[in-house]
């Protein structure tokens, strides 16, 4: 007995000792040879773990960097990736999967060998923090020589990509005021409540003159790559469009085409369902930047403050023919009404709204207003300055018409010859709107010939129609 302790078990929890000694020293150890390696390595390394300090949200770096390498010109050097579909997402998004090497060359001819790892946290204690179950981080190695360009330079510019990837791949989101519920809220008045913005019109699909078309696309591109030079004037990053045209010209669908182009989200914004003053600056304040808050229909919206101050005044003019009691009750309900008109949008309210000094709370936001009536708005609302450019959206022309026959009937000039010549002179004399001519395009897809005969017959008549307005004025 005493032989076969000696002989097997003795040996046996001599090796298990060993083994237990090895591995708490198995840290130390591995931290001593990190520290040999680090003073003999040319290399410097930078970790940037998923969850920072604060540990419930994942850091914003870590985010960045993501993205940034899982760029279609990076992520085709890993082996192994992992796929998911977020909810702000328009596709499936592809990134590296843990423990995958990539290596970079960055613009500067400086290579990089970034790493996908993970490691276990040391503690053992029980927590429902995402951030303390199994710890994900990147890793970037590179020489020592690089380090100042690394941190000054190349980094930033990985942030700098890392977010234009992740605003180009988020869907953009279009924005509605409407009321809060009582019971949910303290606050009264109207919130913001998004839905995905997934209208289709693009610019290449408007019908317009393309001069014009493209006009106006330089100069979104311009605004969107101008904080340098609104930095550099000393002015609030935003821009204002006024479009106006009769109905049916296309002022909705261009301001889908504009956020579509810039991919920003859209606020917009109903005017006659907010309160007063200071709800419109709240909500102003609310929305974030890459963003075109519109206001359809903006002369309509006025109308209404229009139309209730001149109630008051009728009320005022009615009471002075009454009694000295009646007149006495009538002036402390105006009072009243006085009170209640400071829940009306005003316009001075609105021109704040528009360049006051809160509206440089924050960059990149594009202010669009559409109406049917130019003539009818205070020229203060729409001097320059404060509405940069004016678009006229026009009826129907010839070269609006080539557009729509080519989105419509998949059709150019060159196959109906003849058609398109005929349609093109009376186009030029009568004023039908895109709108309209779209209707016809779209009668009957199959018949192509039967479309644009449609057309021609609606054009005859409203040329008539014309003629008999014009001799009977
Ligand atoms: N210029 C255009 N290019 C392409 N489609 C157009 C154009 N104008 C109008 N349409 C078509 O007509 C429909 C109505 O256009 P839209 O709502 O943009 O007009 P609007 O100018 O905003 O009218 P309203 O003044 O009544 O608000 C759209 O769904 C679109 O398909
Ligand atoms: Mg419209």
């Amino acid at each position: 007995m005493a032989e076969l302790w000696s002989a097997i078990v003795v040996p046996v929890l001599a090796f298990l000792l060993g083994l237990v000694t090895l591995a708490m020293n198995q840290a130390r150890i591995k931290l001593f040879m990190n520290k040999i390696t680090a003073y003999f390595s040319s290399y410097d390394r930078i970790t940037i773990p998923e969850y920072g300090a604060e540990r419930l949200r994942r850091s914003e770096l870590f985010v960045a960097v993501e993205a940034y390498l899982s760029d279609d010109t990076r992520i085709h050097a890993a082996r192994k990736l992992k796929a998911e579909l977020g909810s702000e997402e328009k596709k499936l998004q592809a990134s590296i999967d843990d423990d995958q090497e990539i290596i970079v060359t960055s613009d500067a001819g400086v290579t990089l060998w970034w790493y996908a790892e993970t490691e276990f946290p040391k503690s053992n204690v029980m927590s429902f923090s995402p951030g303390d179950e199994k710890r994900r981080f990147y890793r970037v190695i590179f020489h020592k020589s690089n380090r100042k360009y690394v941190l000054d330079t190349y980094l930033p510019e990985v942030i700098k990509k890392g977010r234009a990837a992740i605003a180009e791949n988020r869907q953009h989101r279009l924005f509605t005021n409407i009321p809060r519920s009582r019971s949910s809220s303290y606050v009264e008045g109207t919130c913001w409540t998004p839905v995905a913005f997934q209208h289709p019109a693009s610019f290449e699909k408007l019908a317009m003159d393309p001069r014009e078309k493209k006009a106006i696309m330089d100069d979104l591109n311009d605004f969107k790559e101008g904080k340098g030079y609104y930095d550099q004037v000393g002015k609030a990053w935003k821009r204002g469009y006024l479009l106006f045209g009769p109905p049916g010209t296309g002022k909705s669908t261009m301001v889908a085409a504009m956020a579509n182009h810039l991919k920003y989200d859209v606020y917009d914004l109903e005017l006659t369902a907010v309160k007063n003053n200071t709800e419109l600056r709240r909500l102003f304040v609310e929305t974030k930047g890459k963003s075109i808050i519109v206001i359809e229909d903006i002369d309509r919206s006025l109308d209404l403050t229009v139309k209730r101050s001149g109630k008051k005044k009728k009320a005022n003019k009615e009471s002075s023919s009454e009694s000295d009691s009646m007149t006495l009750l009538r002036k402390a309900d105006d009072k009243l009404k006085d009170d209640d008109s400071s829940t009306k949008v005003t316009l001075s309210g609105l021109l704040n709204f528009i360049d006051g000094l809160w509206s440089a709370c924050g960059g990149e936001r594009i202010i669009i207003f559409t109406t049917n009536n130019k003539d009818k708005l205070d020229p203060a609302l729409i001097r320059r300055g404060r509405m940069d450019k004016h678009i006229e959206m026009s009826y129907c022309r010839y070269e609006a018409f080539k557009v729509l026959a080519t989105n419509y009937l998949k059709i150019e000039e060159h196959q109906f010859f003849e058609l398109f010549g005929e349609i093109q002179q009376l186009l030029e004399k009568v004023d039908m709107s895109p709108a309209d001519v779209a209707e016809h395009l779209i009668t009957n897809k199959k018949d192509t010939d039967a479309c644009l005969q449609g057309l021609l017959a609606a054009l005859y008549i409203v040329k008539e129609k014309a003629k008999t307005v014009e001799a009977a004025q």
